[in-house]
């Protein structure tokens, strides 16, 4: 695997190996203060793949410190659910250079090399979460997915669902050994099947590796702020689980009385009757003031359940960025809303493989093909950059939108509804958790 990519001088590129770990934790907390002592992060379980981290070291290093000054990462996802289907994705993550070596390139030419080593390892798509938005577009990535946070009042009034009732509920201490199986199975089966429509939702990856899973249940008292250990509802019907949301609660009183908190950290069900029973739960629980859910895809069933949509304070934040590292088996791997015959002249900076005018063909709903057009790009349907590309990627911004932006010109009249239409889904895309 190539390390082989341009840095500026005085620095150079080495692969981190578990012996490095303790190096990584350092420069990682230099990068993203917390508050924290490295020692004690140095006692979880690492969450990284090593044969996907590289270091760059500095010639002399940092005083009385480590060589190592900066460094990437990504976790391999064999099967990253895109409309329809699912691609090798390199999810990219643990982008880091120490503040006194800022500003240099050194992110840039990291960027650079994992964008040539996805190529090699052949992942026609990378993804991630952005720690700042304004980072990754000269990178190529787009703005694929939203998910919107919401706080719930205590008692917060959800529409009646047939069937609601006949669930029964657990509410358990989380662990991976008595709930890991079940938790993985319901959340593969909700994004494979989004709402019972027959259709997945994009954006909805698993963690695949042993170390990410191990560093996911790993549940560290240092880093949960005052809140109780992981706790789990299950909602099952019959028997079969079908809903569960892992959560934390943290008890505060003022003079009017109890003011606790619950932090919900993932909530997935599989039907309406599901959702309505497992929220049912999660707004009122003793002693507790409002509920906190993380991350929720725009689409969730919550949001059509509450009464009273405006209590719930709803905020909308970016969710996976995507850049299409090789645009033709990206474009080709997805399934299309409806049928769709469009030129693309396609601009990227970075990826000259990319660049030209490319023709992608589409039944609704079937299979695609992406080939090289020799129509000329002053000529193709519609011209835009690969980051615009990224962002409609997953059906979660639309082409049209982007279009209104600036960021895709429509050169064929009708070009841009149609192929909008198209790049669209049924389900909106999103990530259930942070990677
Ligand atoms: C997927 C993830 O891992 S997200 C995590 C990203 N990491 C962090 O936020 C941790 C704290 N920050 C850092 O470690 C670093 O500042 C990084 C990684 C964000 C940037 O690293 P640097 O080596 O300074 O970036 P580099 O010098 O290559 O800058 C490249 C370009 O990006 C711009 N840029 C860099 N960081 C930012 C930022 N936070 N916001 C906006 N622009 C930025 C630079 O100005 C530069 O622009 P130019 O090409 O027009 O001159």
């Amino acid at each position: 695997m190539t390390l082989d990519s341009p840095l500026p001088a005085g620095y150079r590129f080495r692969r981190l190996t578990a012996d490095d770990d303790r190096a990584v934790i350092d420069l990682d907390s230099w990068a993203f203060p917390v508050p924290v002592e490295p020692d004690e992060i140095a006692k979880m379980p690492s969450p990284l793949s090593w044969d996907r981290a590289v270091g760059v070291e500095a010639d002399g290093g940092s005083p009385g410190g480590s060589p190592l000054v900066a460094m990437h990462a990504s976790y391999p996802f064999t099967h990253f659910p895109v409309p329809g289907g699912t691609l090798p994705t390199a999810g990219l993550t643990w982008v880091g250079v120490h503040p006194q070596h800022r500003r240099r390139g050194l992110a840039s030419a990291m960027l650079d090399l994992h964008l040539a080593r996805c190529r090699e390892r052949g992942e026609p798509l990378s993804a991630l979460y952005a720690a700042e938005y304004a980072i990754y577009g000269r990178f190529g990535y787009g703005r694929a997915a939203d998910d919107v946070r919401v706080t719930l009042p205590r008692g917060a009034a959800l529409r009646d669902v047939p069937g609601a009732s006949e669930h029964t509920v657990r509410i358990e201490h989380a662990d991976r050994e008595h709930h890991g199986d079940l938790v993985a199975a319901v959340h593969r089966a909700a994004g494979r099947d989004a709402a019972g429509l027959g259709v997945n939702r994009p954006g909805w990856a698993s963690p695949e590796t042993p170390e990410l899973q191990a560093h996911r249940w790993h549940d560290a008292a240092a880093f949960r702020q005052g809140f109780e250990t992981r706790r789990i509802v299950v909602v099952e019907r019959a028997g079969e689980p079908r809903g569960y949301a892992l959560l934390r609660r943290k008890l505060d009183w003022d003079v009017t009385g109890p003011r606790g908190t619950v932090n919900v950290g993932e909530a997935v069900a599989l039907d309406a009757a599901a959702a309505r029973a497992l929220w049912g739960v999660l707004v009122d629980l003793d002693l507790m003031s409002e509920t906190r859910p993380f991350v929720l895809a725009p689409d969730d069933p919550l949001l059509g359940l509450l009464v009273d949509r405006r209590s719930a304070d709803l905020r909308v934040a970016d969710n996976v960025w995507v850049r299409l590292v090789d645009v033709p088996t990206a474009l080709a791997g997805r399934q299309y809303a409806a049928d769709v015959d469009v030129t693309l002249a396609v601009t990227d900076t970075r990826l000259g493989e990319n660049d030209g005018v490319w023709r992608l063909r589409a039944s609704a709903f079937g299979e695609a093909t992406c080939d090289r057009s020799d129509v000329a790009a002053a000529d193709a349907d519609l011209a835009l950059d690969v980051r615009a590309l990224g962002a409609a990627y997953l059906g979660g911004t639309s082409l049209s939108e982007l279009g209104g932006a600036g960021m895709v010109t429509e050169r064929a009249p009708g070009a841009l509804a149609r192929a909008s239409t198209a790049f669209g889904w049924p389900v909106a895309p999103v990530c259930s958790w942070v990677f």
